[in-house]
């Protein structure tokens, strides 16, 4: 399908748009999707990133036909989905974080998409759904209506997994049970990987020795556990299948034809202009935003739903003089509407990895090998062989979800520690006691326990400080956990849409953003770091899968770790390490969180920015409490469930009386 050009500037000003979505990724391309369904609202989204519709970077896999005339100069046209975007800036924001006091002063820089299309453009194609309980945290909370019944519904009718029919490969994916917790008929695309490795499926096996069990409905609600998941690459053409799709038909293509529905792309959102209505409320009538370097203001009349993720949403508000009044001040902006926790409760996953070498007649196949422009070229032929080949059809999809008392004898004691050191805490800023308390259930439960941790398997070299060899062969754990005590914050430094922010994700702190220092007990929580102890833990662990027959078999005789290495040993070096090379997994959420305004919410369950009469947030700044999974699909279900509430309360009676 020829891909229709966005909208012209020309054709967006001078008349208004009923709804305004600022940001066109993952969740907003959805939300307009659904919400131009309706051929009498008019849809406006603006994108501050650009199309990018025939870029070979971006279609990853798809490079193929453009081949011949794509630029081959490293890192540009290596595969979209691990990383070959970041710190370019027509692609990527990369939002640099503060100096992190418990990641030896290191600054982390916040990759996410910013292109049509979102992060869902870049990111790593994993397929992965929370616990049912997780998400029924969140209606716990106080978030009626947002459970895991309506997170399924949604996603199954978004979901179009194709499951491959080569039998040597289901028994491994395990294809049966997967078929029947997947949607079939939807527009976002899901395959397996074509390729799955020895060192994949050994490690996988190894779990399994060391009494991790196979996820029983890792797509169903009960994900704890090991199992391949699926990737969001649309096996008829194995090209990504995001947000935008070309290829796979999601949400922009179908609908770009629609006369009510205008994408204007590189159009970057500055601030939303308000006016007090009759019933004391702050009203969005335009949105301002900067195209080709010229500034434009479009009014709307109905709504504007900001969907520019959980790093920018904040931003925007803030600029708009929605925030804590005080912070608004010192950058100076007028502040309209106190609302003290916005940018606020931020909670990220991250994540640490350990190499080991490959026994020297292991295959050859791994995903860094394409860092060589020669061996690229040539694996690209692979792929457009028949059948497919080479190291563009591997994938990251093993994955355990794991209980911390399931991968260490320590987790009882650690987790006892954690809840004597939020017993003994006497003060907690609005919300965080409530939250924390489902934390501390989630783990301390005897059944049911949530996967505090994660282990991914990496076919080929991925991590620090140490580098491959040239002839060498690799396989990678990767080391994740879920569920981050710490609280960070994002905020704006200055009224310039362009300064930067400040955010401060206070890794492994476990604690509180701006707003809560004054509640903030450092003596005390000096004491244990339950973050990082657990993540220690999890290297350990990893460390014994390395181990574990019979990964062990295809690994290096001698065991040869290369990161970290054989260097560090006690808990103490463990932790260093962490905090030397950890990193985030681009998964924010919590920035404008959806709780009861008296326990810091920032949006109400129909989204809506308390205190306003018409502006809505839909994208994954609203999640509340962090879950274990891979936040993709949950950026999508917002997007559905957003439109669904906007088209019930409002276009109902808006528009049909
Ligand atoms: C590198 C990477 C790898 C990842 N891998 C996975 C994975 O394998 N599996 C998984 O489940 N999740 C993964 N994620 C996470 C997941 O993709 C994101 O959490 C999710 O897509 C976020 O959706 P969103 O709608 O909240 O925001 P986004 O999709 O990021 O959309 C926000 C949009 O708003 C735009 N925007 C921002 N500010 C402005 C402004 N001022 N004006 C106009 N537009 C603006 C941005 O350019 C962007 O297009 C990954 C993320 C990244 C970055």
């Amino acid at each position: 399908m020829a891909p229709r050009t966005t909208a012209k500037i020309h054709e967006v000003l001078n008349r208004p748009f009923d709804f305004v979505i600022v940001g066109g990724g993952t969740a907003g391309l959805c939300l307009a999707s659904r919400l131009s369904e309706d051929p009498n609202i008019s849809v406006l989204v603006l994108e501050a990133g650009s199309e990018q519709f025939d870029d070979p970077k971006l279609r990853a896999l798809n490079v193929v036909a453009e081949l011949p005339q794509a630029n081959l100069t490293l890192p540009l046209v290596l595969p979209a989905q691990y990383g070959h975007h970041f710190g370019q800036p027509e692609y990527d924001w990369a939002i640099k974080t503060t100096a992190q006091d418990f990641s030896n002063g290191r600054e982390y820089a916040l990759t996410r998409g910013r292109v049509l299309g979102g992060s869902s453009a870049i990111n790593f194609l994993c397929w992965t759904k929370p616990p049912a309980d997780e998400v029924d945290d969140w209606e716990r909370l106080g978030n009626k209506g947002w459970n895991w019944e309506t997170f399924q519904k949604n996603l199954r009718k978004l979901e179009g997994y194709q499951p491959p029919d080569d039998p040597s490969v289901t028994h491994h994916l395990n294809v049966s049970n997967l078929k029947s917790q997947l949607g079939r008929d939807g527009p976002i695309k899901l395959c397996h990987p074509a390729t799955i490795t020895e060192p994949e499926i050994k490690a996988f096996e190894a779990w399994l020795e060391l009494g991790i069990p196979r996820a029983p409905k890792p797509y169903d609600g009960d994900p704890n556990g090991a199992f391949f998941c699926a990737m969001t690459v649309d096996p008829s053409t194995y090209t990504r299948s995001y947000a935008t799709t070309a290829s796979s038909l999601a949400f922009y293509f179908p609908c770009a034809a629609r006369e009510n529905l205008n994408v204007l792309t590189s159009a970057s959102v500055n601030r939303l202009l308000t006016k007090v209505t009759q019933d004391g409320l702050l009203a969005a009538t335009g949105v301002e935003f900067v195209h080709a370097e010229q500034t434009y203001v479009v009014n709307v009349t109905m709504e504007v739903v900001l969907c520019a993720g959980a790093l920018k949403s904040p931003q925007i508000l803030e600029l708009s003089g929605i925030g804590n009044k005080t912070l608004l001040e010192a950058a100076g902006v007028n502040a309209h509407l106190n609302l003290p926790t916005v940018g606020e409760n931020l909670q990220e996953h991250m994540y640490t990895c350990l190499t080991y070498e490959l026994s020297p007649d292991a295959d050859d196949l791994a995903l860094h090998i394409l860092q060589d422009p020669q061996v690229y070229k040539e694996h690209v032929e692979k792929l457009n062989g028949h059948p497919r080949a080479g190291a563009f059809t591997l994938g990251i999809s093993g994955f355990a979800f794991v209980p911390l008392q399931a991968i260490s004898d320590r987790g009882d004691d650690i987790i006892k520690a954690a809840r004597e050191k939020f017993e003994k805490r006497e003060m907690y800023p609005p919300g965080l006691k409530e939250q924390y308390e489902l934390q501390l259930n989630r783990m301390e439960r005897t059944e049911d326990r949530a996967a505090h941790c994660e282990v991914i398997l990496y076919p080929g070299f991925f991590s620090f400080p140490n580098p491959p060899e040239d002839g060498k062969k690799y396989f990678t754990i990767i080391l994740a956990t879920n569920h981050p005590f710490s609280r960070g914050s994002i905020h704006v430094t200055s009224s310039d849409p362009a300064a930067p922010l400040s955010s401060d994700p206070r890794v492994f702190e476990e604690e509180i953003g701006d707003y809560y220092r004054e509640f903030y007990d450092a003596e005390l929580f000096a004491n244990l770091l339950v973050d990082l102890q657990v993540f220690v833990e999890l290297v350990k662990f990893g460390r014994r899968v390395a181990c574990t027959s019979p990964l062990q078999e295809v690994l290096a005789s001698p065991l040869k770790e290369v990161n970290p290495g054989p260097d560090v040993v006690t808990d103490e070096q463990i932790g260093d390490y962490i905090k030397s090379v950890c990193d985030t997994t681009y998964h924010t959420v919590g920035t404008l969180s959806m709780l009861p305004k008296e326990k810091g919410g920032v949006v109400d369950t129909e989204l809506k920015v308390y205190g306003t009469s018409n502006i809505r947030v839909a994208d994954l700044s609203i999640i509340p409490l962090h879950i274990a999974a891979h936040t993709m699909t949950t950026a999508y279900a917002i997007g559905m469930q957003a439109a669904d509430i906007i088209k019930e309360n409002i276009i109902k009676v808006h528009m049909h009386g």
